[in-house]
């Protein structure tokens, strides 16, 4: 994976806590029947954070990922966006707000190439995109798009395969791929659901970076699930812990590490 170096900023970042908040999750809350799949969940993340999302299995992290980008509806609590609210929006509403994301069971268009799929996804942003996507659009924003994804294509390393059926990618490609497709709807947020799952320890290793420096070059948000734990505690600026439903730690990763709710309910057991 490769991304061109950011020009060197001629701004010090301020300090994670002295940044706008992007997202505020309040008393966010999801039962499916009896189960409690999400409970009363509350944080803030703040402008260019790495924030990551860990917990056991079944701990809720997928399900608070469908909350936040509207696949699923919460039974309560809310979900504000720059001050905007976006719970009760659809999933194509929060992605033209700027929230984009990849999935833990990978959503590609299989049938379609890599292309193909990263170049629809700039069509999806609104539907009146999608509907001139489909419908038509001008041969010079044609040329953009297509333009654009072969970029988004290098950035991840496989513009020599772009015209490969996404069927035929390796699960570590077809992550990367599900990232360019992300970033090709210019999200300001980018919401990424174990993305080391499938790689190869080599992949896995370069992955940091690569977020470090997509989120950089693109000025993102990030928020991260993921259960390789060496790469959550490098990667992320904050760590949220998630144990049946309920946030129990939110903090930097050697503080969050050090918690000892956190190491019996997860870090204990790896
Ligand atoms: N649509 C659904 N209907 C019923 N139960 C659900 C549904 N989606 C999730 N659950 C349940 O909610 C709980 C949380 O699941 P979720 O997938 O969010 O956990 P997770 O932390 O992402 O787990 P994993 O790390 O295994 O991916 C689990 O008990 C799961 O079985």
């Amino acid at each position: 994976m490769t991304a061109s170096q950011p020009a060197p900023s001629m701004h010090p970042t301020p300090p994670a806590t002295e940044r706008a908040v992007v997202l505020e999750a309040r008393n966010m809350t999801r039962r499916f029947g009896g189960l409690v799949a999400v409970n009363d969940v509350s944080f803030d993340v703040r402008e260019g954070e790495i924030f990551g999302l860990i917990g056991p299995n079944g701990a809720g992290k997928t399900t608070l990922f469908n909350l936040m980008t509207g696949l699923t509806p919460p039974s309560s609590g809310t979900l504000t966006y720059r001050g905007r609210t976006v719970t009760g929006l659809a999933p194509y509403r929060v992605a033209g707000l700027g929230l984009s994301r990849t999935f833990q069971n990978i959503r590609l268009f299989k049938g379609l190439s890599a292309l193909e799929n990263v170049k629809i996804a700039q069509h999806i942003r609104t539907r009146a995109g999608l509907w001139q996507g489909v419908f038509g659009s001008s041969r010079q924003e044609e040329l953009q798009v297509e333009r654009r994804a072969w970029a988004l294509l290098d950035l991840v390393g496989l513009s020599d395969r772009a015209g490969e059926l996404a069927a035929n990618f390796s699960y570590g490609d077809q992550r990367r791929l599900e990232i360019a497709r992300a970033l090709a709807t210019e999200p300001q947020v980018l919401l990424l659901d174990e993305p080391a799952a499938g790689m190869n320890t080599a992949e896995k290793g370069q992955l940091t970076g690569f977020i470090r420096q997509v989120r950089d070059q693109f000025d993102l948000t990030v928020l991260i699930i993921e259960h390789h734990v060496p790469l959550v505690m490098n990667l992320c600026d904050r760590v949220a812990v998630l144990n049946f439903g309920q946030l129990i730690a939110v903090g930097e990763p050697a503080h969050v590490q050090r918690d000892p709710k956190v190491i019996e309910a997860y870090l204990g057991g790896e």
